[in-house]
C-alpha cells in the first residue's frame, strides 16, 4: 500500500485510486477480493436502508414446511407493502451459487416489517443447511425453527437446534406448522412443552421463547385466515419483538488481519489489511497476536487512499504505521487487535464440513491425525485434527467428502482465535473442508 503511495499521481480522484490500490491489492491475494470490494463506501451505497437489517432463516426438520413458511411470510407482508411475493415455486428452485468457491444452493428472499427489514435464507436440502451454517453462506443473527404439529421435533430439529448454537444464533423464534392437520388440542400442547424443553437443553431460553402455532399452507393458500394470515403476522411480530439486533461490526473492538508488512525508511514499520471489525485512529492501542509472544504497541498512523488519515473503521484496507516495531517482528497472519479482545490458541475444536469430490475436494477419505493446511483470516498453518475424546474406534474412524462432523484441531503455531472463528482447510491447491471453532481448547501463554 505504502509502496503505492510513493508514485502516486496527485490529481487522482480519491475514487480511482482507491480503485488502483485494490487492484493492485487483490493482483497480490485473489481470495480476498469479493472482502475489499465491498467497501464500507460500497455497502452503504448499494443498501442504505431506514430500517434496521437482520439476517434470518428458517430452520427444522425435513418436510416441517420450512419453504411454505417462507413463502406465506412473504406474501402477507406482500399484502402489506413490506415484500414482494415469492411463491414456493420460486423459492425450491434455488439458484446456484458460488460462495469462498462452494456451490451452496439457498434462496434468499427479503421483507420487511414495522420495525426491520430481513434477508431470509431458505434452502432446500438438508445437507445444505449444515454446509451454508458452518462455511458462513447463511450468516444467520437468528431463526425461525419449523417443526410440525403433526410429527412434533424430530432428529433434524435437535440437529439444527445445536448447530445455530454452535454458529452463535442466541435467540429463536418456534412456528408450530402445519395445526390444520391436527385436531387434538392435547397433542398441540405436548409439541409445545417438547420444543421447551429441548430449546433448554441445546442453551436456548425455553421458558421465554415465543412459540407461535399456525398452519402456513393455510396461508399461503388464502384460507383459513385464523390459522393462516393470522398466525404469520403474529410470527414476524414474534420476530420483531425477540430476535436480537446484531451488534454491528462497527460496535466490535477494533481488529485487523495483517497481509502484509513494509519497512518504511524515517517512519518505521507499516503492516497492511482489512480492518474485520471495529475503529482505530491514531494512537490506539494494540496487541499484536499470534506465532509465539503478544507484544504490545501503539498506532501511529493510519494511511488509506494513499491519504494520511485519523481513522479506519470495519471493511477499510488500511497501512498501520507501529510505534517501536520491527519490520521482523510482524508477519502476515498475525492480528492487531484491542488488547484483551482475543488470544492466541493452540487447539480448539471445530465443527467442520469436508467437501465432495464435486464441490472441488478429496475424492478419499482421510483418518485420524491428518495434517492439512488450516487457512484463518490472512494465517496458514498446519493443523492436526483428531476426534473428540472418548469418540468410538477413533483409529478406525474414516471422514468421508461430503461429512459433517465434531473435530479436535491442533495447531503448529498458535494464531488468535475465538469461538465463531471460521477457516477452511487446503491441501496442495485444494480446498478440502471448511470448519468453524466451538471451542478453544489451550490458548498460547
Ligand atoms: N397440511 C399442511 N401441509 C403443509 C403445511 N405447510 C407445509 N405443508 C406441506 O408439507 C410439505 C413440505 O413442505 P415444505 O415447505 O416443502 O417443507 P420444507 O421444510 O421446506 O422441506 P425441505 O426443504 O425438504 O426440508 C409440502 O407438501 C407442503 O405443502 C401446513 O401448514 N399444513
Ligand atoms: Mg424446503
Amino acid at each position: 500500500m505504502l509502496q503505492l503511495t510513493s508514485c502516486r499521481a496527485v490529481s487522482r480522484s480519491l475514487y480511482s485510486a482507491r480503485a488502483s490500490l485494490l487492484s493492485a491489492w487483490t493482483r497480490r491475494n485473489p481470495s480476498t477480493l469479493l472482502a475489499s470490494t465491498v467497501s464500507r463506501r460500497g455497502y452503504a451505497e448499494q443498501f442504505l436502508r431506514s430500517k434496521p437489517h437482520m439476517n434470518i432463516g428458517t430452520i427444522g426438520h425435513v418436510d416441517h414446511g420450512k419453504t411454505t413458511l417462507t413463502a406465506a411470510i412473504t406474501k402477507v407482508l406482500a399484502e402489506q407493502g413490506g415484500a414482494q411475493f415469492t411463491d414456493y415455486d420460486q423459492i425450491d428452485k434455488a439458484p446456484e451459487e458460488k460462495a469462498r468457491g462452494i456451490t451452496i444452493n439457498s434462496a434468499h428472499v427479503e421483507y420487511e416489517t414495522a420495525n426491520r427489514h430481513y434477508g431470509h435464507i431458505d434452502c432446500p436440502g438438508h445437507a445444505d443447511y449444515i454446509k451454508n451454517m458452518i462455511t458462513g453462506a447463511a450468516q444467520m443473527d437468528g431463526a425461525i425453527i419449523v417443526v410440525s404439529a403433526t410429527d412434533g421435533q424430530m432428529p433434524q430439529t435437535r440437529e439444527h437446534l445445536l448447530l445455530a448454537r454452535q454458529v452463535g444464533i442466541e435467540r429463536l423464534v418456534v412456528f408450530i406448522n402445519k395445526i390444520d392437520q391436527v385436531s387434538d388440542p392435547e397433542m398441540l400442547e405436548l409439541v409445545d412443552m417438547e420444543m421447551r424443553e429441548i430449546l433448554s437443553t441445546y442453551n436456548f431460553d425455553g421458558e421465554n421463547t415465543p412459540i407461535v402455532m399456525g398452519s402456513a399452507l393455510a396461508c399461503l393458500e388464502g384460507r383459513d385466515k385464523e390459522i393462516g394470515a393470522d398466525k404469520i403476522l403474529e410470527l414476524t411480530k414474534a420476530c420483531d419483538d425477540w430476535l436480537l439486533q446484531p451488534t454491528r461490526d462497527l460496535e466490535k473492538p477494533f481488529l485487523l488481519a495483517v497481509e502484509d508488512v513494509f519497512s518504511v525508511s524515517g517512519r518505521g514499520t507499516v503492516a497492511t489489511g482489512r480492518v474485520e471489525r471495529g475503529v482505530a485512529t491514531k494512537g490506539t492501542e494494540v496487541e499484536i497476536i499470534g506465532f509465539g509472544s503478544t507484544m504490545k504497541t501503539t498506532l501511529t498512523g493510519i494511511e488509506m487512499f494513499h491519504k494520511e488519515l485519523d481513522r479506519a473503521e470495519a471493511g477499510d484496507n488500511m497501512g498501520a504505521l507501529l510505534r517501536g516495531m520491527k519490520r521482523e517482528q510482524i508477519r502476515r497472519g498475525h492480528v492487531l487487535a484491542i488488547p484483551g479482545t482475543i488470544k492466541s490458541a493452540k487447539k480448539f475444536k471445530a465443527q467442520l464440513y469436508i467437501l465432495t469430490k464435486d464441490e472441488g475436494g478429496r475424492y478419499t477419505p482421510f483418518m485420524v491425525n491428518y495434517r492439512p493446511q488450516c487457512f484463518v483470516r490472512t494465517a496458514d498453518v498446519t493443523v492436526g485434527l483428531t476426534f473428540p475424546e472418548g469418540t468410538p474406534d477413533a483409529a478406525e474412524k474414516m471422514v468421508m467428502p461430503g461429512d459433517n462432523l465434531e473435530m479436535v484441531c491442533s495447531l503448529v503455531f498458535d494464531i488468535a482465535l475465538e469461538v465463531g472463528t471460521r477457516f477452511t482447510l487446503r491441501e496442495g491447491n485444494k480446498t478440502i473442508g471448511t470448519g468453524l471453532v466451538t471451542e478453544i481448547m489451550e490458548y498460547a501463554q
